[in-house]
């Protein structure tokens, strides 16, 4: 439009058919000036749809592919491959290879490091989340690290990285550890408890079975699989069909999907019933160790009781009990009898309680953290909330002493001795606090 007024406003110039044939060149040039215009006007137009199609069309790939580099940036590599081997390397006569999922956790880093100790190769996964501050997993996987024990930051729920590590090393174990823990968190976060403990369970049993040689497999399910039970102690052959939390009942499924892959595919699956694992480098979400920080802080604490006052009791179990457990259950494991995704003959399946087969009620625990801590707690008594704790567990450890030797031999008092002398040591004046 501009460039017509532009054309209509030209001064005319003497002499008419000169005017009119200037005027006639000049509306010719003008045309062509407004055609190439629009024509480039047509050529940018087609070329931003056809380039913004190209990039668009590409960008499942190229995103893809960028998500690929990125994988293959943090999982490869000959350094990665040397550290993980060099993790891997058995040192002793009848060593065992392992591999420990959440090996950066409370449990993972103590059976990480006794394996280790003993000679045994250890080659640790861990996905560092952030459900309890993750600069204690980081902590302990420098301890892993001095150690020599390497931890591969992953997922369990990650094939791809599952079969990069098992065509590195060649697993006679996997000790199952990486889970969604805590009881009162599951009505918080429920999909979490799903992601780690069905389909990550899942994921990791999908790809041991068609490994060659399948490992053993060795995990962590819990006491809260009693869930409503009252019989007591808790024995292996009680009930367990009535859990009180996702938790539990994301674990009693880990038995029965365990059930599954033993019957189909011949892996030879343990799992551990923990009770309520306490000690140094412990999980800050737990009530002895929550306690522990808000007493030093001069917080008030709530101690839960039942109904007409009834105790809130616990089995807590120490940790260094609960590695020789774990360690009785990898050394007794049998191996798997499948390969390939075929089963050849029976399995060994096994579950066993590791508790300490003593409930201390938790009003006590709070006296001996007093005494130990020189503060009194700031008590807040109220009834135990109906979001999955139990009231009482008691272990019944007679199966897992005679199949597994296990004997647990610390109590409270002196376990958690042993767990505030860290907590100081850790979190003590000066350095960092608890979160
Ligand atoms: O054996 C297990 O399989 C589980 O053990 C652990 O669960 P729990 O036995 O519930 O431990 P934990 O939360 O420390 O509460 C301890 C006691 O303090 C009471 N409790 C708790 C909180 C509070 O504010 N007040 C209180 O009295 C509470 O009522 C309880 O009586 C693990 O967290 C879980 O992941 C799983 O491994």
């Amino acid at each position: 439009m501009s460039s017509m007024k532009h054309v209509d406003n030209i001064p005319s110039t003497p002499g008419k058919f000169k005017e009119k044939s200037n005027y006639n060149r000049l509306r010719l040039h003008f045309s062509v000036v407004k055609l190439t215009f629009w024509s480039f006007v047509f050529l940018g137009l087609i070329f931003i749809c056809f380039f913004k199609s190209t990039s668009s069309s590409s960008s499942p790939v190229s995103s893809d592919l960028s998500r690929r580099s990125l994988r293959t940036s943090s999982y490869d590599g000959p350094a990665w491959e040397k550290r993980i081997k060099a993790s891997a390397k058995i040192r002793s006569t009848n060593g065992i290879s392992v591999l420990v999922t959440g090996a950066a956790g409370f449990v993972g880093t103590h059976v990480s490091s006794a394996l280790k100790r003993r000679g045994d190769g250890v080659v640790g996964l861990d996905n560092f989340n952030d459900y309890y501050d993750p600069s204690l997993k980081r902590a302990r996987q420098t301890l892993l690290e001095s150690a020599g024990v390497y931890i591969v930051e992953g997922d369990i729920n990650d094939v791809a990285l599952l079969k990069k590590l098992f065509d590195i090393v060649q697993f006679s174990h996997v000790m199952h550890l990486a889970a969604q823990a805590g009881v009162r968190y599951a009505m918080e976060n429920p999909s979490s408890y799903v992601h780690s403990n069905i389909a990550g369970l899942v994921n990791l049993l999908e790809f041991c079975k068609n490994a060659n040689p399948q490992p053993a497999i060795v995990w962590a399910s819990s006491s809260s699989v009693y869930g409503l039970n009252t019989k007591v102690p808790f024995s292996e052959s009680d009930r367990t069909d009535q859990p009180a939390s996702l938790y539990a009942a994301t674990k009693k499924a880990g038995e029965e999907i365990a059930h599954t892959y033993n019957h189909i595919y011949g892996l030879s699956l343990t799992g551990l019933r923990f009770f309520t694992v306490y000690g140094p480098w412990g999980r800050p979400d737990m009530a002895y160790f929550f306690f522990t920080r808000d007493i030093l802080k001069g917080k008030s604490i709530s101690i839960f009781e039942g109904a007409n006052h009834g105790t809130v009791a616990r089995d807590f179990t120490y940790i260094d009990d609960i590695v020789k457990g774990c360690l009785g259950a990898l050394d007794t494991a049998e191996k798997s009898t499948g390969s390939g995704g075929k089963k050849k003959g029976p399995a060994q399946l096994r579950v066993f309680n590791l508790g300490n087969t003593s409930p201390v009620p938790v009003s006590d625990l709070v006296t001996i953290l007093e005494r130990l801590l020189k503060v009194k707690a700031k008590r807040a008594v109220m009834k135990l909330p109906r979001n999955g704790d139990v009231q009482f567990t008691h272990a019944n450890i007679s199966l897992a002493q005679r199949e597994l030797g296990y004997k647990p031999t610390t109590d409270l008092q002196t376990g958690l001795k042993k767990f505030v002398r860290w907590y100081l040591s850790y979190y003590g004046e000066g350095k960092k606090s608890a979160q």
